[in-house]
C-alpha cells in the first residue's frame, strides 16, 4: 500500500500492509505512530517525467495500517518482537525519515491516538539522548536500513517521541481573538502558529464570513488574507464534519475550492492552511490541483478532498472531462478567489468563468449522458427547456448555499467605489473585474471589506527611486544589491529573456543569484524558490544573500520569509504590479525596501505609477534625470548613490556582461545555426550562414545585435578563460571609496560585500532604511 503524504486524513480505512521479504509476520507488533514519524521515502520519478512537476515531493510509505476509530485515525506502523535481529548500534529502527533526524512530531498527540503509546512512556524510562556525533551515525544506518529491529530499542523510540515534552513556549495570550467567536479548538490552533492577535483584515473580514455572507476582502500585502478566508473555511469544515458524524450521515463532498492565479500561490495556501490543521485534533484534507501534475491522481484526490486549491486552467480541465468531479465539488459551502483582479489576467478568466458556470449548472441525471457538463446538443437543449422553470429554482437553492470570498491587495478606483455603493456595476471588458463579479452568482450584494482604504502599500515598506541610464541598469542593480549585500533580494523584471540574462551576469559577479519565470519547468521553479528561501550560497559567496531574479510570476502573494530587498529591475507595466511586487517584502509587520531602477524613458510611466499608488502624493512634472527629485515627491523618495563609487564597479559589470553573453550566444547560437540548417534545407538551398547574413537574409533590423552575438559566440575557450581570470582578479581587489564622499565615509564596497556593514542606502538623504 502506498499513502501520498498529502492524504494523511484519509477517511477510508485502507487495506493490510504489505510485508518485505525480511519481515516475520508473526515477531512484529503494531503501534500507533505520528505520521510525521514515519518513514517517508521520496517516490524517484524517471527523467522522462521530469514535467510531471505535481509529482515533485511525492513520498510514500509502505508497511503501515491506517485504522479510523471514529474521528480519529491512527497510523499503525510495524514493531517487530525479535531481539535476535537486533544490531546493537542502538538507532537502527528503520520507521523514520530517511534524510532527518527522528523529531518529536508536533502535535503528535494530536494527529494520532496515543493512550496506549503513552501509558507506556509513564512506565518506560527514557534513554539519554545520544550526542550529536551518534545520531549522525545513527542517521547514517538508518539509511541503509530499512526494517525496524529491536522491539524494546522501538518502544523506547515511540516512548522518547511520546514523552518529550512539547518545546517549551511562552503562554501567548489570545484573547484578542475572541470576539471572532471562533472554537476554542480553532483558537489554540492559531496560538500554536504564535499569531496573539488578528490582523485588521482578519478582524474585519471574519466575522461577516462566519455569519454567512458573500465578502470582497481587499487589504495590503503581506496583511494575512489567507487565514482571513482559511479560518471561516475550516471552521466550516470542523462543524460540518462534527454534523455528519453526530448524525452518522455520508461525507457530502469538498467544502470549499479555492482558485488561485499561480502555482506557487496555490502551493503556498495549500502549506499555510495545513500548517493552522496542524494544531486541531481532526483536519481535513486539503489538496492543489495544478498544471503539471497527472490528471488521474488528481481525480482521485478530488474524490476525498475536503479543501481544494487550484489554478482555474487545471480545475478546469480536470473538471470537464469527469462529471464525479464537478458532483464533488457541486455542495462547496465556499468559492473563494485569491488574487481576484489577476486571475482575469493571462487568459485565466475563460477557465474561471466555465467553473462558475459549472458549479451552478443543476446536477445531471446519471443515465442522460447527452446533457453532461458543455453538452451543446439539440435535443438535450430542448428538454432543459422543458424542464427550466424546475431546474431554475433548483439552481437557485444549489447557488444560495454557496458563499463567494474574493480578496486580493488591489481593486481599480472605479470598482472601489462601486463595490462601496456608490456608484452601479457596468463591465466594459472581459478583463474588467466588474466582468467577473457580475458572473459569480452572489447570493447577495457581497460586503466590501476594505482594510486599508488609504494607503496601497505595505504599512513597513520603505519606497525608493535610483534614477540611472538606460544601458546602466546592469551596473546600477550591482551596486544596489552590493551595497546591501546581507539582505535577501527579489529582482523584478519585465521579461524571461531578462531573468535569463540577469541571473547568469550576477553569478558571474559572485553573488547567489536564481531564476525564477514561467518558461522553467515547475519543478525548477519550485526548486529555485526553495534555494532562495534556503539563501543558499550565502556563506560561498562571501556572505551575500540570496537573490532571486524573476518575472511578474513571483509577484502576487508569494510568502517568502526575510525578504528584505525589492528592486524592480524595469518599471512595472501597471501600478497593481508594483504593489504586488514591492508587498514581497514588508509581510506581516515586517519592515522592508522596495527600489525601482528608473531609466530616463522611464520616467513618464513612473510618474503615472506613483501617482496611481500614492493618490495623495503630489506628483510635479518632470522627466529628466536632473529633476528626480521633482519626479516624486512623497511615497517614493530618491535614492542618490555616489556615482564614483558606481564607476569604480563598471569594469567588473562589463567583463561580467561579456561573459554571460558569450556563454549565452554558445547555447543558443547552436540551436539558430541548426533552425537556419533546417530552414536552408526545406527551401533547398545551400547553408552558409556567413553569406546569408552578408545578403541579409537572416540579419534584417537587428544586425548590429547579431554581429555582437555572432562575436560573443565566436569567442575562444582561452579568451573566455582569460576574461573570467581578469574577473576573477577584480572582484578580489577592494574598491577604496575614499573619504570625501558625500555619503560615504571610509566606507568600502569589499567591507560591504563581507557583510559587515549594509547601511549605505540607509544613510543617502531622502530613504531614512535604518529609521
Ligand atoms: N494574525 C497574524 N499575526 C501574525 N502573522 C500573521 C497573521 N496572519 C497571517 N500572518 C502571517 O503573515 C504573512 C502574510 O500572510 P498572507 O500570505 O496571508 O498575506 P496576504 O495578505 O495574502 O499577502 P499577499 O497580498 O501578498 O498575497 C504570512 O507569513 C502569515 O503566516
Amino acid at each position: 500500500m502506498a499513502v501520498d503524504k498529502k492524504r494523511k486524513n484519509t477517511k477510508a480505512p485502507a487495506s493490510g500492509p504489505k510485508r518485505r521479504k525480511t519481515q516475520q509476520p508473526s515477531k512484529q507488533i503494531k503501534r500507533p505512530v505520528s505520521v510525521d514519524a514515519l518513514a517517508w521515502k521520496t517516490v524517484d520519478i524517471p527523467e522522462m517525467f521530469d514535467d510531471a512537476e505535481g509529482f515533485f515531493g511525492l513520498e510514500e510509505i509502505t508497511g503501515v495500517d491506517i485504522v479510523k476509530d471514529g474521528d480519529v485515525v491512527k497510523f499503525m506502523a510495524a514493531v517487530p518482537k525479535s531481539e535476535a535481529e537486533v544490531e546493537d548500534d542502538g538507532e537502527e529502527f528503520g520507521g523514520f525519515d530517511d534524510e532527518e533526524t527522528p523529531k518529536p512530531a508536533e502535535n503528535a498527540d494530536q494527529e494520532v491516538e496515543t493512550s496506549e503509546s503513552k501509558a507506556e512512556a509513564a512506565s518506560t524510562p527514557a534513554k539519554e539522548k545520544k550526542a550529536p556525533k551518534d545520531q549522525k551515525k545513527a542517521r547514517k544506518n538508518e539509511k541503509t536500513t530499512v526494517e525496524p529491529r529491536d522491539p524494546e530499542l522501538e518502544t523506547d523510540l515511540f516512548t522518547k517521541l511520546e514523552e518529550l515534552p512539547e518545546p517549551e513556549e511562552e503562554e501567548i495570550d489570545m484573547s484578542e481573538w475572541v470576539p471572532l467567536d471562533l472554537s476554542p479548538r480553532m483558537i489554540s490552533s492559531i496560538a500554536k502558529l504564535r499569531f496573539s492577535k488578528p490582523t485588521v483584515i482578519q478582524s474585519k473580514a471574519i466575522p461577516e464570513i462566519m455569519a454567512g455572507h458573500d465578502v470582497i476582502g481587499k487589504a495590503s500585502t503581506g496583511s494575512g488574507k489567507t487565514l482571513a478566508f482559511g479560518i471561516p473555511v475550516i471552521e466550516s469544515w470542523l462543524s460540518a464534519a462534527e454534523t455528519t458524524k453526530q448524525n452518522k450521515e455520508e461525507r457530502k463532498g469538498a467544502t470549499a475550492l479555492i482558485l488561485s492565479p499561480t502555482r506557487e500561490l496555490a502551493q503556498q495556501i495549500r502549506d499555510h492552511l495545513q500548517a493552522l490543521c496542524k494544531g486541531l485534533p481532526t483536519a481535513p484534507y486539503i489538496c492543489s490541483v495544478l498544471g503539471g501534475m497527472a490528471v488521474q491522481k488528481q481525480k482521485r484526490q478530488l474524490q476525498v478532498a475536503d479543501i481544494v486549491i487550484a489554478t482555474p486552467g487545471r480545475m478546469w480541465e480536470v473538471m470537464s472531462s469527469d462529471n464525479s468531479v464537478l458532483a464533488s465539488l457541486r455542495n462547496i459551502s465556499f468559492l473563494v478567489l485569491d488574487e481576484a483582479d489577476r486571475l482575469l489576467k493571462d487568459g485565466h478568466f475563460k477557465e474561471a468563468e466555465e467553473i462558475f458556470k459549472a458549479l451552478d449548472r443543476p446536477p445531471v441525471e446519471e443515465n442522460n449522458e447527452d446533457q453532461k457538463m458543455g453538452g451543446t446538443d439539440e435535443e438535450g437543449q430542448e428538454e432543459e427547456e422543458e424542464d427550466s422553470e424546475e431546474e431554475e429554482e433548483e439552481e437557485e437553492e444549489h447557488v444560495n448555499k454557496r458563499q463567494t470570498l474574493i480578496f486580493s491587495a488591489t481593486f481599480n478606483k472605479n470598482l472601489q467605489q462601486k463595490l462601496a455603493g456608490k456608484s452601479k456595476f457596468k463591465a466594459t471588458s472581459t478583463q474588467d473585474m466588474e466582468y467577473l463579479l457580475q458572473k459569480l452568482n452572489f447570493r447577495e450584494t457581497p460586503k466590501f471589506v476594505d482594510a486599508n482604504p488609504v494607503h496601497q502599500m505595505a504599512e513597513n515598506l520603505k519606497e525608493g527611486l535610483i534614477m540611472c541610464g538606460d544601458m546602466e541598469k546592469d551596473l546600477y542593480l550591482y551596486a544596489t544589491l552590493m551595497l546591501q549585500p546581507t539582505r535577501r533580494a527579489l529582482v523584478f523584471t519585465n521579461s524571461v529573456n531578462s531573468v535569463r540574462r540577469l541571473t547568469p551576469l550576477l553569478e558571474n559577479l559572485n553573488l547567489p543569484a536564481f531564476p525564477l519565470h514561467s518558461g522553467m519547468i515547475q519543478q525548477a521553479r519550485l526548486r529555485s524558490i526553495d534555494r532562495f528561501k534556503a539563501n543558499e550560497g550565502a556563506k560561498k559567496k562571501n556572505g551575500s544573500a540570496a537573490i532571486l531574479v524573476a518575472t511578474d510570476v513571483a509577484a502576487r502573494g508569494l510568502d517568502i520569509p526575510d525578504v528584505d530587498l525589492v528592486i524592480h529591475y524595469h518599471v512595472p507595466r501597471a501600478a497593481e504590479d508594483y504593489v504586488h511586487r514591492s508587498g514581497r517584502t514588508a509581510r506581516a509587520s515586517n519592515s522592508g525596501t522596495s527600489i525601482l531602477l528608473c531609466g530616463p524613458k522611464e520616467a513618464v510611466p513612473t510618474q503615472r505609477l506613483v501617482a496611481k499608488v500614492h493618490a495623495q502624493a503630489e506628483v510635479k512634472a518632470g522627466n529628466s534625470g536632473n529633476n528626480t527629485k521633482k519626479l516624486v515627491s512623497s511615497g517614493l523618495r530618491t535614492i542618490d548613490i555616489d556615482r564614483r563609487i558606481v564607476a569604480k564597479l563598471r569594469e567588473r559589470v562589463d567583463l561580467a556582461k561579456k561573459i554571460a553573453d558569450a556563454v549565452q550566444a554558445k547555447t543558443m547560437g547552436g540551436k539558430e545555426d541548426d533552425w537556419m540548417k533546417k530552414a536552408a534545407e526545406d527551401l533547398g538551398v545551400d547553408y552558409d550562414s556567413e553569406e546569408l547574413e552578408k545578403a541579409g537574409k537572416w540579419g534584417g533590423k537587428g544586425s548590429s545585435k547579431k554581429q555582437k552575438q555572432k562575436e560573443a559566440q565566436q569567442m575562444s575557450k582561452g579568451e573566455l578563460a582569460s576574461l573570467r581570470a581578469a574577473l576573477r582578479d577584480l572582484l578580489s581587489k577592494r574598491i577604496n571609496t575614499g573619504v570625501s564622499e558625500r555619503y560615504l565615509t571610509g566606507l568600502d564596497v569589499s567591507e560591504l560585500l563581507k557583510g559587515e556593514q549594509g547601511l549605505f542606502l540607509g544613510q543617502v538623504d531622502g530613504l531614512g532604511l535604518d529609521d
